[in-house]
């Protein structure tokens, strides 16, 4: 996917961040160019060019090892890059902090959920959506009322899409695996992402879950918004990406849509050893 960059219009427009679009034209909401990351002598990450197209799903996938949480690390600010630029929507993230990415719309859901297990559901999701409303993360305890209710709908509206309401005053830390994945994507979305990056949403699963966890990202997915996400259980990754990037010892050995990856032999080869995909 070649890129190029939108010339600016007005006088109004100049001083704006210049977002890069695809060849297609499409607005690249994530734009990742040269990216290099070594760990001592492993070269982790090796020339890494991505483009994320805004509303898109794109699945980034790999054998063990390939280097597809270093990418994503790298991303959200909590691994820096030792070469290359990461951009969202136009801005380079180069030294900013994690909090300060998550802030501008760069939300990820981790593998492991990082709930606060004590707490019911309900305030799980508040507590995030009391962060985003505040510009930082600490409770306001002068806030009103109003804004209260406010969140308490947004928090409940979110984990109804997520089938969970009728858990929220439980606690946390007792739900099964599955649910407290969604109880983690639901504290995503509740932060309204530009972009959500989501780590092998799917782990540990039943397929009943996965399913549902399917079924629940595609509803997300005809809202529009844009994702990116690592899987290795390719039932996901067919379901779910508009566009696949291969990676294999810190290098993109493909790319394309799901047919073209599907088919690529390089991709049978490096990934599954030669199975069929
Ligand atoms: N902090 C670190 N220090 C040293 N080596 C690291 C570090 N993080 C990752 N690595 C190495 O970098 C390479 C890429 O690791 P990474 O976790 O990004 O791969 P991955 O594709 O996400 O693998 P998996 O699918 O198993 O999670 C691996 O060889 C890993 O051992």
């Amino acid at each position: 996917m070649s890129t190029q960059t939108a010339p600016a219009t007005s006088a109004a427009t100049s001083a704006a961040p210049a977002i890069a679009h695809s060849a297609s034209g499409a607005p690249l909401v994530l734009n990742v160019t040269d990216v290099e990351k070594n760990f001592g002598g492993l070269k982790a990450l090796n020339n890494i060019n991505l483009q994320i197209e805004e509303g898109k799903t794109h699945a980034i996938i790999g054998p063990n090892g390939a280097g597809k949480s270093t990418l994503l690390n790298v991303c959200i600010g909590r691994i820096p890059p030792d070469r290359g630029v990461v951009e969202f929507d136009g801005v380079p993230l180069t030294g900013m902090a994690p909090h300060e990415i998550n802030q501008i719309g760069v939300v990820r859901v981790f593998q492991t959920p990082e709930i606060f297990p004590d707490l019911s559901l309900l305030h799980n999701v508040m507590i995030p959506a009391l962060s985003k409303r505040e510009g930082a993360f600490r409770f306001n305890p002068f806030r009103s009322l109003a804004r209260e209710h406010e969140i308490r709908d947004d928090a409940e509206h979110v984990l109804a899409d997520m089938n969970l309401l009728e858990k929220k005053d439980l606690e946390a830390g007792n739900l099964s695996r599955g649910d407290k994945r969604r109880l983690e994507l639901a504290m995503g979305l509740v932060q309204r992402p530009r972009l959500l990056l989501l780590d092998e949403p799917t782990a540990g699963m039943s397929r009943h879950d996965t399913n549902r966890t399917i079924d629940l990202l595609k509803r997300i997915k005809e809202r529009g918004m844009t994702k990116v996400i690592i899987e290795h259980d390719m039932h996901v990754v067919f379901s779910l990406a508009d566009h696949i990037t291969v990676l294999a010892q810190g290098t993109i050995i493909a790319e394309g849509t799901p047919d073209q990856v599907r088919g690529n032999p390089k991709v049978q080869e490096a990934y599954l050893g030669g199975a069929h995909l």
